[in-house]
């Protein structure tokens, strides 16, 4: 089954258009990379994806259902951008985060015993069932997204999107953190990932789609490494070198700054 589809989907703030006539399909199982420069659209397209907002034009569908008709927490689990930041105020325990997986729209049901089990498998899953009784606040920052990765699994979610999940980390953890993520991928868990890190995208996904408004690629990840898709939608006076694996890069200096480098190859085109 297709997990999201997207038919000639345009998005616009007030009459800012910031999405233009995007279709694309994602399969069940997939891992799709979702890459473009700042501002391009990413994070506006993930929330369509899972009809967080509505299309000003097209259709978005939800594992063939209309997208905007799946309630909180329906199959889908959202890690936003500033998700982690939010979380290091809460005075809550790790466990009682991923609880909230079972229950998303009733935070003060009794838990049964399949709840219980559902989120120590979930904490076991990735990792951090020795901090279950830590408070989020006092975990690290790659800690911390794994927490939320494990509050999606306890809610039994066939589509894990994430926005640029590992900007605040080091880049060992954010490898790690990616390592995880394959795995779930291939344990048969859907993967939307928005990265600006070109580099670490083209590591792990299996597809890529490379946005600025529209649509500049959207294929296997080994094809987009060929094509001149990246530069195109980078526009002019980019210059996209090979990713340099020893390279640290990807903190938030480096995100406000533009983009690291990709294992793509890409020269500037005057196109734009
Ligand atoms: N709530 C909003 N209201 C008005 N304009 C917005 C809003 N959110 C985003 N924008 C604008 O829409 C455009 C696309 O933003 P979006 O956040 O989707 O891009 P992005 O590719 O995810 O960017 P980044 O890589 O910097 O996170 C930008 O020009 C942004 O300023």
């Amino acid at each position: 089954m297709t997990a999201v589809s997207l038919s000639d989907v345009s998005f616009s703030y007030g009459d800012v258009p910031v999405v233009d006539g995007v279709s694309l399909d994602v399969a069940e199982g997939e891992f799709l990379g979702l890459v473009g420069p700042n501002g391009s659209g990413k994070s506006t397209l993930l929330t369509l994806m899972l009809g967080l907002r509505r299309p000003t034009r097209g259709e978005v569908r939800l594992f063939d259902r209309p997208a905007h008709d799946f309630a909180d927490g329906e199959r889908v689990a959202y890690v936003a951008q500033d998700a982690t930041d939010a979380a290091r105020d809460m005075p809550v325990t790790v466990r009682e985060v991923v609880r909230m997986g079972r229950y998303p729209r009733n935070l003060f049901g009794r838990f049964s015993a399949d709840d219980r089990e559902a989120v120590a498998s979930a904490l076991d899953r990735v990792g951090i069932a020795d901090l279950a009784d830590r408070r989020v606040g006092a975990l690290s920052g790659g800690q911390r997204q794994r927490v939320f990765v494990a509050r999606a699994l306890a809610a039994e979610a066939d589509l894990l999107a994430l926005d640029e999940p590992t900007v605040a980390l080091d880049a060992e953890s954010r490898e790690a953190f990616y390592d995880l993520l394959g795995e779930l991928n291939q344990q048969g868990m859907t993967v939307v990932l928005v990265e600006h890190d070109i580099g670490v995208v083209t590591a792990r996904a299996s597809r890529i789609a490379c946005l600025n408004k529209r649509l500049y690629f959207h294929g296997d990840t080994d094809d987009f490494a060929e094509s001149d898709a990246l530069a195109a939608a980078y526009g002019a006076n980019q210059r996209v070198l090979d990713h340099d694996h020893g390279h640290h890069h990807g903190n938030s200096h480096d995100h406000q700054r533009g983009h690291s480098h990709g294992d793509a190859r890409a020269e500037p085109e005057d196109e734009q």
